[in-house]
């Protein structure tokens, strides 16, 4: 049976996705001022850049059917990720920390967990998440990596210590050259073990037990 709150989330994801259909018009424009210079965060401050819908179900599933309490997200943008990943947790009892550099995204987001009802499931941490996730000391069950993908191997080195044997990394845009890089790295690693989802987009890499 679906609760209430989960409607309230839902119906706040569908508004999101309605809002995100400029999505391509904002990424094209920030493509454009990337062209004779390095990209910038900021170059993509209007666009939600997004996992997909069928993505997200597949995160509460993943959530859901392994009791994951203790989720950690690098790159929140709007929220909608986050309110998959707030949506799942709600069954576990667990809590999410998300990672935003942009603070007009951060607080964007915070107003949209605050109209699904699940701010308080929700630790929004605004800067570089090198920074803001650096004293991280508490185990983690799952690790969404979707920001910037050059961060993709420090913050995961960094992060490493906490994670155990029931661990899940979910990688998005796998298929980006960066993120190829990150992944060869760590599949030289015989601690972990790497799957392939949705094609190419994302690797899902666990802790081989
Ligand atoms: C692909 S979007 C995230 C989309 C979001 N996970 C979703 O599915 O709705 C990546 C986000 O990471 C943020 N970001 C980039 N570098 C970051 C950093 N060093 N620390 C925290 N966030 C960062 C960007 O500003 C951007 O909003």
């Amino acid at each position: 049976m679906i609760s209430s709150q989960q409607n309230q989330i839902n119906t706040t994801i569908n508004g999101l996705f309605e809002d995100s259909k400029f999505d391509v018009v904002n990424i094209m424009k920030g493509v454009a001022k990337s062209v004779f210079r390095p990209m910038q965060p900021l170059d993509f401050k209007d666009a939600y850049l997004s996992i997909t819908k069928t993505q997200g179900e597949g995160l509460i599933n993943l959530i859901e059917d392994n009791n994951l309490k203790n989720i950690v997200e690098f790159g929140t943008s709007f929220g909608i990720s986050t309110l998959y990943l707030a949506q799942g947790v709600l069954e576990t009892g667990g809590r999410v920390i998300t990672t935003e550099l942009l603070e007009s995204k951060a607080k964007k987001a915070i107003s949209n967990f605050k109209s699904a009802s699940v701010h308080n499931l929700i630790d929004v941490r605004i800067g570089d998440a090198m920074e803001t996730l650096k004293n991280h000391d508490e185990p983690i069950d799952l690790l969404l990596l979707d920001g910037w993908k050059d961060l993709y191997l420090p913050l995961f080195q960094m992060l490493e210590p906490n994670f155990h044997n029931g661990t899940f990394i979910y990688v998005d845009n796998a298929e980006m050259a960066e993120s190829k890089a990150f992944l060869e790295v760590i599949s030289q690693n015989k601690a972990y073990k790497l799957q392939s989802l949705f094609g190419e987009k994302v690797v899902l890499i666990t802790v081989k037990k």
